[in-house]
């Protein structure tokens, strides 16, 4: 087994408690995508308890795809829980591009240092300020456009960013890699992107970021291309990538990712 195999085996040992702040288009998917894969997902996201949560929790993934006041409020406080107690934190940041409301609340995610942002080219360029098209969740722009914007963040938070697409794009500001793993499916099941990102934060409980996040883009996007196999449509697909990401060993793993360091 290799090192992408042993990060998935690491995980699944671990069967990290990941809280979500996630969005209610996500929140079904996104929680049986992480039992499928051996975590353990909590979408918790009432202010009365959203901090005190992050407290027990191994991980944390924040996620503004439905933004409203009384949860950014507890993004904003379990994002500094999860700081102040080194609990590695996810920022995915839907459609921030959007409106002035996404930017300012993702720009104030930003300032408490996202141990990775994992989001599609348009979210990742918007967020670094750079112009960016994008149309509402969806990316208008190419993985390649975003890689400038993508190091930048890096720097500047001192974390990992990840640009999701056809072939992905992973740096944590000096450490570059690229993911060639997944489907032309995937973009047609709604949110994904944001199970994806429940599966980097269990990835990272425990094991060094970049590398984490590396592996849990293989690992998703191999699972993808094993359940497109046979598949009639975007219908099938979604029941056959759980089964996939369920099935698949570290050895499986090991074997079918495309990953290119450079
Ligand atoms: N055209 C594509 N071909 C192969 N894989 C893709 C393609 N577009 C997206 N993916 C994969 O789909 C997953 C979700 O990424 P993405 O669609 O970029 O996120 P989001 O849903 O947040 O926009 C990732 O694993 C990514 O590699
Ligand atoms: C469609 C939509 N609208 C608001 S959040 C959301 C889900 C976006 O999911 P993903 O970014 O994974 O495609
Ligand atoms: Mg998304």
């Amino acid at each position: 087994m290799d090192d992408t195999g042993q990060h998935l085996d690491h995980m699944r040992r671990t069967a990290p408690l990941v809280q979500n702040i996630t969005n209610y288009v996500a929140m079904n998917i996104m929680a049986n995508v992480m039992l499928a894969a051996g975590a353990s997902p909590a979408m918790v996201h009432a202010r009365e308890e959203a901090a005190e949560f992050t407290g027990l929790a191994q991980a944390l993934t924040i996620n503004i795809g439905t933004l409203s006041p009384a949860w950014a409020d507890a993004m904003l406080e379990s994002a500094v829980a999860a700081q102040a107690q080194g609990t590695p934190w996810i920022l995915d940041p839907v459609a921030v591009g959007a409106t002035g409301y996404r930017r300012d609340i993702g720009a104030r995610l930003l300032d408490l240092a996202p141990t990775v942002i994992r989001g599609n080219a348009s979210e990742i360029m918007a967020l670094a300020g750079a112009d960016a098209s994008g149309k509402g969740a969806d990316t208008a722009d190419a993985v390649s456009q975003a890689q400038e914007a993508a190091s930048a963040l890096a720097r500047r938070t001192g974390g990992v960013v990840a640009v999701t697409g056809p072939v992905d794009f992973v740096t944590d500001g000096t450490r570059n890699a690229e993911v060639a793993n997944g489907h032309a499916l995937m973009p047609r099941v709604t949110a994904l992107g944001c199970s994806l990102t429940g599966i980097v934060g269990a990835f990272t409980v425990g094991q060094d970021p970049f590398e984490a996040t590396v592996a849990a883009l293989a690992f998703f996007g191999l699972a993808g291309e094993q359940a497109a196999e046979g598949v009639r449509g975007p219908g099938t697909f979604q029941v056959a990538f759980i089964d996939a990401l369920y099935t698949m060993t570290p050895e499986d793993l090991a074997r079918g990712a495309r990953i290119t360091l450079a």
